[in-house]
């Protein structure tokens, strides 16, 4: 094993009656790193978490958490690794306090011991104030921070993060992404799922992106946004009636196809690069077509996403 890399998984399948539903993946996540893996519904997602976290077995290939198999390791492996999405185990009647004490005696921590890692959690996750309520009163937000903190007591290496911010409202995601640093600071590397792009975008380190099983790309957010072209000239026209002999002129210009909705017209600027714009501008100009508005924009992940994946068909 790379010494850098903390996850391993190489050329893994696996089928489901027949049907190949991961195909052939191969990617290392390196120490420290956020790694996220993204894909449309029914990409294979769930399969390969299942598959690194040991629950389903693959059909070819091998999976290496910290050095250690999962297939012939299987039991050693799951020390090095914690779940997120456990709190079906969490006991609704108790308060976050207790549930946290019970975790930790159930991972040996003796009782003085358990005490110093729920109250370390508890002020970690800003659940202190909070520690004595029953968890029948907590929000969705102080919930899931108590997911995580009952998964990290056994302070594992990596952590599996499943859709972490499914469901909260914007301050609760922003919190849980605090929380999710903050754990990265302190030395975890970090597996995430989750169905918000802009999440990935604003955690991960890098991205894989997979679809129908395959690999589709991997690498940092910027090099993936770089993958589905440059920038992006977006021109809104005062009349959509213009439409037509603007989209001559702006693809005459750009050399490349441009996409036409009501009064806006978007093309990729490409090798002609920022200076067509000036050229569009003085051509609509004498072909007095005038515009609304004018925005240069990079492409988002969800460009990247939309263009490169297919998903169910
Ligand atoms: N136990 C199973 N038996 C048969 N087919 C399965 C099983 N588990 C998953 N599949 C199929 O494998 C494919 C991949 O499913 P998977 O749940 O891994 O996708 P996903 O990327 O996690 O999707 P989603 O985003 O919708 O959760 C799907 O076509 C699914 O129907």
């Amino acid at each position: 094993m790379n010494n850098d890399n903390v996850i391993e998984v190489n050329k893994i399948s696996k089928s489901f009656d027949n049907k190949e539903v991961v195909k052939n993946i191969s990617f290392d996540v390196r120490r420290g790193e956020i790694f996220s893996l993204l894909g449309p519904n029914g990409a294979g997602k769930t399969t390969l978490l299942k598959m690194m976290t040991t629950l389903l077995k693959p059909d070819q290939g091998t999976i290496s958490l910290n050095g250690f198999d999962t297939i012939e390791q299987g039991q050693r492996v799951r020390q090095e690794f914690s779940v997120t999405g456990q709190s079906t185990t969490i006991d609704e009647d108790l308060s976050a306090r207790e549930n946290l004490l019970i975790f930790a005696k159930l991972n040996g921590l003796s009782s003085k011991d358990a005490k110093t890692r729920a109250d370390e959690l508890l002020s970690d996750f800003d659940l202190i104030n909070s520690a004595e309520q029953a968890l029948s009163t907590f929000s969705g937000g102080m919930r899931r921070r108590l997911d995580l903190a009952v998964s990290l007591i056994g302070k594992p290496h990596i952590l599996f993060l499943d859709e972490p911010t499914t469901g909260l409202d914007p301050r609760t995601r922003l919190q849980m992404w605090q929380a999710i640093q903050k754990l990265v600071e302190q030395g975890s590397t970090i597996f995430l799922t989750t169905q918000y792009l802009e999440e990935a975008d604003r955690l991960a380190d890098r991205i894989a992106l997979i679809d129908h099983g395959k690999m589709i790309t991997i690498g940092t957010p910027d090099e993936l946004k770089q993958q589905v072209g440059g920038m992006q000239l977006r021109i809104e026209l005062s009349d959509q009636k213009d439409a037509k002999s603007a989209k001559v002129i702006i693809q005459k210009v750009l050399n490349q196809p441009v996409s036409v909705s009501d009064k806006s017209l978007v093309g990729s600027i490409g090798d002609p690069g920022i200076k067509s714009v000036t050229t569009i501008l003085d051509e609509l100009q004498n072909a007095e077509i005038s515009i609304n508005n004018l925005n240069i924009e990079s492409p988002s992940l969800d460009d990247v996403f939309f263009k490169m994946t297919v998903g169910k068909n």
